[in-house]
């Protein structure tokens, strides 16, 4: 990554992932476990396996303890991860090693851990995204069977930014926001497990420093960015008094407006049952996005209908009243399922995914579509329903109709490809509304794996192109009087949020966490100045650019400390 010289000291330029600015001395995570050599251990079989089985399940049980005391997100990635550690698949096959082999349990463990970890691989997506937890697994394990200390975040009672190569999402989700102040990791892209759960925590972070993270002196005082991704290595005594003011989480009245009175929905992103409560809690206006795939994610059948009835009904029931967009299946790519998606495909990502799995099971989205109904008739919920991926005219037109068939009025689409961003406008000739998913419609645009660390730089819906193609979008929509929202984490960034108001976005969709700070920079800034920003950002040549120039011309970002 680049870095350059800046007023305050040397500046780092990283990916912002989680908004907020934090100032503190830096704390490195303890270096992973060491390699157990491979040689033939002296230790009688059965003893070899009961050692194994005791850490494991030992580590397991510390895993589920922990995730007692969290909930959401992090709750549920303590618990992936304790499921791992006692999965059979990889017991098995270390208890096998044990035996065949002869050699340590460590060992053992480590080989057997190694095979998964290349099966999770060649999956690839959603299964790739799971290796770093195998070896967080793997190193807890062995670290008990060694007797060295476990590796992970360093207990301390002082503030601290954490420092890392990249991090176990079962660390990520125990970070302390009021210790660790702020996250760094060299490694890691803006859909990272790290980056999804550090914006949860509300912790500000930048990933994919690359080697540039080396320079980072451990113990010395920094500052790092969440919202522009820059660290700064010997910031100024004014940049540390600045980032050390603590900020609560912004609260939000439940409607979203511009200073001069412009209105904005600002909506939530669900992604599974539990998460709708504390949604509308947080004061949603409604939900943009309910991402009904992660209710089923870990099965291999269908859904039945009722069981879709049940889960739909419990997050409509939170928002009576309200709009909720409910979104058919996106199965495929990073979100694979086993009943829709063929596994052979060289290019998932490119595939049959969302809207193309009915092509060859037309059965799957009626029946969905069928269980959408059935809960919106039951509920007082204001039910829309869109779907995902979809890349042609005809098929606009073919969902419409079908969730005609079913009597859901108020059918759209998700914009999340280039074809469809540049063709909005006869598309909204027969969709009642689009919403933008900038996270794929950057992916397709910038022809860049959305789950690649390696990647990361160009993985940014600042980049000027993705917002011509937003802008494109909402063209269609002013030229067919129809809503066009983003529900992609875009909307979920404070400066974004004010160009895409700019460029003409009805509405914004996001973690419940951010809606606080979005309805602020909007209340105290103007429609006028939220076009200008617009305007000026995409006169721009590159990411960097757009961004500086158009938090340049929103000084509300500034006096909001975003
Ligand atoms: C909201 C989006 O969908 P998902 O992240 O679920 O693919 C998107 O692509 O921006
Ligand atoms: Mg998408």
């Amino acid at each position: 990554m680049d870095s350059a010289e800046a007023a305050g000291g040397t500046r780092l330029q990283g990916v912002g992932v989680s908004p907020g600015r934090a100032a503190g001395p830096t704390v490195r995570l303890a270096a992973g476990v060491p390699e157990p050599p491979l040689r033939r251990s002296p230790a009688a079989p059965e003893d070899s396996e009961a050692a194994l089985t005791t850490a494991a399940d030992a580590v397991a049980t510390e895993l589920r303890a922990r995730a007692q005391t969290l909930t959401g997100t992090a709750k549920e990635v303590l618990e992936t991860t304790a499921q791992i550690a006692t999965d059979p698949t990889l017991i098995k096959d270390a208890r096998q090693r044990i035996t065949t082999e002869r050699v340590s349990p460590e060992r053992a463990l480590w080989e057997a851990a190694a095979a998964v970890a290349a099966q999770f691989e060649e999956l690839g997506g959603y299964f790739a995204e799971r290796v770093r937890d195998v070896h967080d697994v793997r190193d807890r394990i062995v670290a008990r069977l060694t007797g060295v200390p476990t590796p992970g975040v360093p207990a301390r009672t002082e503030p601290f930014i954490l420092v890392a190569q990249d991090l176990a999402p079962a660390d990520t989700a125990q970070l302390d926001p009021a210790v660790v102040r702020g996250l760094i990791t060299a490694e890691g892209g803006p859909t990272s497990h790290t980056a999804i759960l550090a914006r949860a925590l509300g912790i500000p972070a930048v990933v994919g420093l690359g080697e540039a993270a080396a320079l980072i002196v451990e113990g010395a005082v920094i500052v790092v960015d969440g919202g522009s991704g820059a660290v700064v290595l010997v910031p100024t005594s004014e940049e540390v008094a600045q980032a050390s003011e603590h900020h609560e989480a912004r609260t939000f009245s439940g409607r979203g407006a511009t200073s001069d009175g412009h209105r904005v929905e600002l909506l939530a992103n669900v992604g599974e049952v539990a998460q709708a409560e504390p949604a509308a809690a947080a004061g949603a206006e409604g939900v943009g996005l309910f991402r009904t795939e992660f209710c089923f994610l870990d099965r291999d059948t269908e859904p039945s209908i009722d069981e879709q009835v049940e889960a739909y009904g419990t997050v409509l029931a939170a928002f009576a009243g309200k709009k909720v967009v409910v979104r058919t299946l996106d199965a495929g790519a990073d979100k694979p399922m086993p009943f829709l998606n063929p596994t052979d495909e060289a290019n998932p990502a490119l595939g049959v995914r969302g809207f193309r799995t009915s092509w060859k099971n037309p059965d799957v989205l009626e029946n969905q579509l069928a269980a959408i109904a059935t809960a919106a008739a039951a509920h007082s919920a204001q039910v829309w329903v869109m779907a995902p991926m979809v890349s042609r005219v005809g098929e606009a037109e073919e969902f419409v109709a079908a969730c005609a068939r079913h009597g859901l009025e108020t059918a759209g689409v998700m914009v999340e490809v280039p074809s469809a961003a540049l063709l909005a406008g006869p598309i909204l000739a027969r969709a009642a509304f689009a919403s933008i998913g900038t996270n794929d419609l950057t992916q397709y645009t910038l022809a860049a794996d959305r789950l690649l660390g390696a990647l990361a730089p160009l993985s940014t819906p600042w980049d000027p192109a993705v917002l011509s193609l937003i802008r494109t979008t909402c063209e269609g929509g002013q030229a067919q009087s129809r809503p066009v929202g983003v529900c992609g984490e875009a909307a979920a960034d404070p400066a974004l949020a004010a160009v895409l108001v700019g460029m003409g976005v009805t509405s914004l969709s996001m973690t419940p966490r951010a809606l606080g700070d979005v309805a602020a920079v909007l209340a105290a800034t103007s429609l006028e100045q939220c076009r200008r920003a617009a305007t000026l950002a995409l006169g721009t040549d590159n990411a960097d650019a757009a961004r500086l120039t158009a938090r340049d011309a929103l000084p509300a970002l500034a006096e909001l400390g975003l």
